[in-house]
C-alpha cells in the first residue's frame, strides 16, 4: 500500500494497469455489441487475468479517489461504490451481503480501536483474546475486510488499520452509522420478502409491518426504540444521533447551511427545526448566524440529549446567550410555534407514509402564518430516477452518458438502497419532487421553489391561503 503523500502515483499505476488490461482484453473480446450478455469469452489465462486486473484496479482506484465517509457509508448498505465517479466491478460479485455482515463483527468488536493502538500491526490472536471472538474466525473476516480496501493485513495473520478503517475507530460518528446499518437495518432487511409475501402486509403502509418490525418482532415502531427511559434506551437514541450526524456528513447535508440565504434574514428571524434530532444543522445554523433565534422540536429523549450532550459541548455559546430553545414535541399531535419565520425539516418525511406526512404537515400548516415559510429538506435530484432514455430535449434532468444507464445505474445506486432502506425501517419510501408537491398541497401547503443544496435539495412552501391571498389582491 502506497504512503498518502503518493497516493497520485498509485492511481497513476493502476490507471496503466487498467489500460494495459484493457488493450490484452480487446484482443479478444470482439463481439458484436447485441451479443454481449451472451457472450462465449475464450477461456484464456491472460484474458482471465486481464478481466480481474480491470475489476481489481478499479474497486482500489475507487477506494483511493472517493471520500473516506463515502465509500464506508456504501459499504454498509453493501453496495460497492459510492457514486458517478466509481465504477463497480464487485457488484457483479455474489455474496456482497458477507461485507456488512464482516464489518459488524468488526465494528461490534471496536476491531478498528485496537488496531489503532498499535500502528505496526496487531495479530488475529491477540484480537481474538482482546474481543473474545475466535481469533482463526475474525482472522478470516478481516481477510476478506482487507481484500475489500478495509483494513491490511501486512504479515501473516497480523493487521493494521488503513485509510478506510481508521475512520471506522468508535469516537468517529460513522462508527455510530456502521454500527446501526450494518445491524439493525441488515438484520431487517432479511425480512423483506417476508413482508412483502404477507398478503396481510404487502400493502400497508402503517410502520407496524414493515420489514423492521416483523424481524424484531416488537410491534412497535423504529422510534420507539429509544423512546423508553432505560440506559439502553439512551445509548440507542444517542447512538441514533450520532449515526444520523455522520450520514449528513456522508451526503453534505450542511450544504444547506450556504446555499440558502439564511444571511439575507432580519436579525431576530425564529427557526423551527421540527424533528431536528439533537440539531445538527441547528447548530451550525447558530455559529455561522448568531442573529437567528433557533427552537428545536424533537420526541423528549431526542431533545433532553440535545440540551444535555450535544449543544453544551458543540454550541454552548448559543444555550447561554439563550439563542436556542429545546422543546419535546409530538409533530402527529402538536403544532410548532405560531407564526414562526421559518419551519425546517430535515429527513422527516421520508419516515413516513403519505397520510402520516399530511398529518405531519397539517399540524405545521397550522402553526404558519402569512410570512412563514417551511422548507423541506430531503429530496434528492437522483432519487428514482428510470434508466431508461428520453430524448435530450425532453429530459428534466442530465442523463448519463451514453452508454451508461440514462441514470448512472450503480454509479448512483445509493438513492435506490436509501429508498429501500426507508421501506425495510418505515415502510415509507423517498420521494421525487412530484410527490413534495402533492404532499403539500393535501396539507394546503404552496410550492414556492427547490433550492439546490449539495446532494440534497430543499424544498420551500408557503401557506395556500397566503398564496391564494396574494393572487386575489
Ligand atoms: C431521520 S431523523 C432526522 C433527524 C434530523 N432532522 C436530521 O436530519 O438529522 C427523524 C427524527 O424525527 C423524530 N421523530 C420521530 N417521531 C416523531 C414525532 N412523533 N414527533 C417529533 N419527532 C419525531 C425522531 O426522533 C428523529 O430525530
Amino acid at each position: 500500500m502506497a504512503s498518502d503523500n503518493s497516493v497520485t502515483s498509485e492511481l497513476r499505476l493502476l490507471l496503466s494497469l487498467i489500460g494495459e488490461a484493457v488493450n490484452i482484453a480487446e484482443r479478444y473480446i470482439s463481439l458484436p455489441r447485441e451479443d454481449k450478455r451472451a457472450v462465449e469469452q475464450p477461456n484464456d489465462p491472460e484474458l482471465r487475468t486481464s478481466i480481474c486486473t480491470i475489476e481489481a484496479a478499479c474497486a482500489q482506484l475507487c477506494s483511493l479517489v472517493a471520500r473516506p465517509d463515502d465509500i464506508l457509508a456504501n459499504k454498509f448498505f453493501a453496495v460497492s461504490h459510492p457514486n458517478a465517479r466509481t465504477i463497480p466491478p464487485a457488484s457483479l460479485h455474489a455474496f456482497q451481503f458477507y461485507e456488512p455482515a464482516c464489518l459488524q463483527v468488526a465494528l461490534s468488536n471496536k476491531v478498528p480501536d485496537i488496531l489503532q493502538e498499535s500502528p505496526s500491526g496487531v495479530s488475529i490472536s491477540e484480537l481474538g483474546r482482546r474481543t473474545g471472538v475466535d481469533e482463526g474466525k475474525l482472522g478470516r473476516i478481516l481477510r476478506l475486510l482487507a481484500a475489500k480496501h478495509v483494513f491490511q493485513e501486512v504479515g501473516p495473520g497480523t493487521f493494521v488499520n488503513n485509510h478506510l478503517s481508521r475512520h471506522l475507530v468508535s469516537d468517529n460518528r460513522l462508527f455510530n452509522l456502521g454500527l446501526g446499518i450494518t445491524g439493525e437495518c441488515f438484520k431487517a432487511a432479511s425480512s423483506l420478502s417476508d413482508t412483502l409475501n404477507d398478503p396481510a402486509m404487502t400493502a400497508s403502509t402503517s410502520p407496524l409491518d414493515s420489514a423492521f418490525s416483523k424481524h424484531f418482532d416488537c410491534n412497535s415502531q423504529f422510534f420507539d426504540c429509544y423512546a423508553g427511559s432505560s440506559t439502553e434506551h439512551e445509548s440507542r437514541a444517542s447512538d441514533f444521533n450520532d449515526g444520523m450526524i455522520a450520514w449528513s456528513s456522508v451526503v453534505e447535508a450542511n450544504a444547506v447551511v450556504f446555499d440558502f440565504p439564511w444571511n439575507k434574514l432580519p436579525a431576530g428571524t425564529i427557526v423551527c427545526d421540527v424533528g431536528g434530532g439533537v440539531g445538527d444543522i441547528s447548530v451550525q445554523l447558530a455559529k455561522c448566524y448568531p442573529t437567528l433565534h433557533l427552537i428545536l422540536y424533537d420526541l423528549p429523549k431526542q431533545v433532553e440529549d440535545a440540551e444535555k450532550r450535544f449543544w453544551p459541548k458543540h454550541c454552548p455559546e448559543a444555550i447561554t446567550e439563550h439563542r436556542i430553545e429545546f422543546i419535546p414535541l409530538d409533530f402527529f399531535k402538536e403544532c410548532p410555534r405560531k407564526h414562526s419565520d421559518i419551519y425546517f425539516m430535515k429527513n422527516i418525511l421520508h419516515d413516513w407514509s403519505d397520510g402520516d406526512c399530511i398529518k405531519i404537515l397539517k399540524n405545521v400548516e397550522k402553526a404558519m402564518g402569512p410570512s412563514s415559510r417551511l422548507l423541506v429538506h430531503e429530496i434528492d435530484e437522483f432519487v428514482i430516477r428510470p434508466g431508461y432514455r428520453v430524448l435530450e430535449e425532453e429530459a428534466k434532468i442530465a442523463q448519463a452518458p451514453v452508454p451508461l444507464l440514462s441514470n448512472f445505474g450503480e454509479g448512483r445506486i445509493r438513492q435506490h438502497t436509501m429508498d429501500i432502506n426507508m421501506m425495510v425501517i418505515f415502510n415509507s419510501r423517498e420521494r421525487t419532487i412530484e410527490d413534495f408537491i402533492y404532499l403539500g398541497k393535501a396539507a394546503g401547503l404552496e410550492f414556492v421553489k427547490l433550492w439546490e443544496t449539495g446532494e440534497m435539495g430543499l424544498v420551500e412552501f408557503v401557506q395556500l391561503r397566503q398564496c391564494e391571498g396574494a393572487a386575489s389582491s
